[in-house]
């Protein structure tokens, strides 16, 4: 029998690096490697990058595959502020995307260009989130810091220079940064924030290798490496994604995209107009608590994450870590609407309800990216051919994908089919698709669907349960104490 052709896809998280070696004909995955990552959580959120790379040669080679893989590329997460000196080594650890100390910065920044002129110029508002605002906080906190910075990378660059010896990115990751522009980066964002363009890496068009491997890494020297991309653009290109198909990822982050024709410029900030990791765009809408969230509710009330219990009064918001979306960088967690017959199982799908919320509220605003103004999303309605029809499944993906009340809760609070891709690590399958892509000249989205990675059972509607959807919108809303975590 021929041997396979494999390539390595990368998926290195906030928590975890996972690697899976794919046999580019069939997508079958022939061998796994995960290796965990530090976070240390005591003044913000922050992992050291030398760490990122020590986690991906362990992943890559416990994949069995190192030193026979074809190609290999890199989905990383978002937004990291990676500072490198004049040796090539972390000025400090990285800033991580959760890290909600730059608020302050993010609205400094808002404030002064304006949200229309950040909608219509960048394509996104900055929260804390973005790399430009954590930028801004390192030159105003750690001067020193940032004037012994020679390079400035994102997680998924970082690991790509360290695999090559070249400075390069993509433009799906680099749309988070809050100054790239596909035009390159904006002058007045990098003039403000006191950024030198020299100490950013290039932006390879798409579909370009980024280089090849260096010996001292994991696979054999001369392998090809592409570009990498953020993790949610790897994972639309490991679904094989169409434009307007709704994407629910639920992980250390929870997120809801979709692929986009039209550039989105949303002035509120809930959507983020980041780009794809091909030629379209991706309107994402990202929450801070999730999984982690919801798993240390259960962990605090003593119970197993699946022992939920329907009814009761009680609003749960788990903003645990400040939150994005909606915007309350500095809330805390918060109980509202406690009786004395409600139960333990009652608050957990309270959290659940909580963390599910604004994600769903924010698919309306991502689906309408591409909806002319004036047509709605009803379906057998006005609109183009890309008008998204609400009984079209919604996609769910990431860790907790897997958990039945995670499931019973997004059904029951989207009122829409479910649909479970079979395939697990879809960050990692779609940096797979992208490897393959460079070796087989195929579009990575095309191999994606080649593979068959986002079939799988759906799950059919159920009845939305507006009740809920209202009592936790009118908490959030008449909740002054959530602006400041109630200090
Ligand atoms: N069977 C399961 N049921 C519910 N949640 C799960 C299950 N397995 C994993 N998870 C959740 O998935 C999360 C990790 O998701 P993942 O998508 O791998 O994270 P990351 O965003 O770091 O890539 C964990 O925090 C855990 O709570
Ligand atoms: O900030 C965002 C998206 O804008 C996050 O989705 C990060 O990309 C983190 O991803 P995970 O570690 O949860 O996969």
């Amino acid at each position: 029998m021929a041997h396979p052709q494999v390539v390595i896809g990368v998926d290195s998280s906030t928590q975890s690096t996972k690697a899976l070696a794919v046999d580019t004909g069939t997508g079958r995955v022939l061998g796994e490697g995960r290796a965990a990552h530090r976070v240390d959580s005591r003044h913000g959120q922050e992992s050291d990058p030398e760490q990122w790379w020590d986690a991906l040669n362990t992943a890559v080679a416990a994949t069995g595959w190192a030193d026979r893989a074809q190609a290999l590329a890199i989905g990383g997460q978002q937004h990291g502020l990676v500072t490198l000196d004049a040796a090539g080594r972390p000025v400090r650890p990285a800033l991580l995307w959760n890290d909600v100390r730059s608020a302050p910065q993010a609205a400094e920044l808002v404030q002064e260009f304006g949200a229309q002129w950040w909608a219509a110029e960048l394509g996104s508002v900055p929260g804390a989130s973005f790399t430009a605002a954590k930028w801004a906080w390192l030159r105003a906190r750690e001067p020193a810091n940032a004037d012994r910075t020679a390079a400035v990378r994102l997680p998924h660059d970082y690991l790509t220079e360290r695999l090559t010896g070249h400075a390069v990115t993509d433009r799906g990751d680099a749309s988070g940064t809050g100054w790239w522009t596909p035009d390159g980066p904006h002058p007045a964002v990098l003039a403000r924030i006191g950024l030198d363009p020299a100490l950013l890496p290039a932006v390879a068009p798409t579909g370009t290798p980024a280089g090849r491997a260096r010996a001292g890494g994991p696979l054999r020297p001369g392998t090809p490496i592409a570009t990498g991309t953020g993790d949610n653009m790897a994972a639309a290109l490991g679904l094989g994604l169409t434009a307007g198909a709704p994407v629910l990822s639920l992980g250390t982050s929870g997120t809801v995209y979709t692929v986009a024709r039209t550039r989105p410029a949303d002035p509120t900030g809930t959507v983020a107009g980041f780009a794809d990791a091909l030629d379209n765009w991706l309107p994402l809408a990202c929450t801070l608590n999730c999984t982690l969230a919801v798993d240390r509710i259960a962990t605090l009330l003593g119970r197993d994450r699946e022992a939920v219990e329907p009814g009761g009064t009680a609003v749960l918001l788990p903003y645990l870590d400040g939150e994005r979306t909606p915007a309350l960088p500095h809330a805390s967690g918060l109980l509202h609407g406690l009786r004395h017959d409600t139960t333990a199982g009652q608050l957990l799908q309270a959290a659940y309800d909580g963390a599910a919320y604004s994600l769903l509220a924010a698919l309306d605003d991502v689906l309408a990216v591409d909806r002319p103004a004036g047509t709605t999303s009803a379906a057998g309605t006005a609109g183009s051919a890309d008008t998204p029809d609400p009984a079209q499944p919604l996609l769910l993906i990431g860790g907790g994908a897997q958990g039945p009340a995670w499931q019973h809760t997004v059904r029951r609070l989207s009122g829409r089919p479910v649909q479970l891709p079979a395939a697990r690590e879809l960050v990692a399958l779609g940096a797979a698709a992208q490897a393959a892509a460079l070796l087989t000249g195929e579009p990575a989205d095309a191999v994606a669907r080649r593979w068959g990675t986002a079939d799988g059972p759906v799950l059919p509607a159920l009845e939305r349960d507006d009740a809920v959807l209202e009592r936790i919108a009118t908490t959030i809303s008449q909740t002054a104490a959530l602006q400041s975590g109630g200090r």
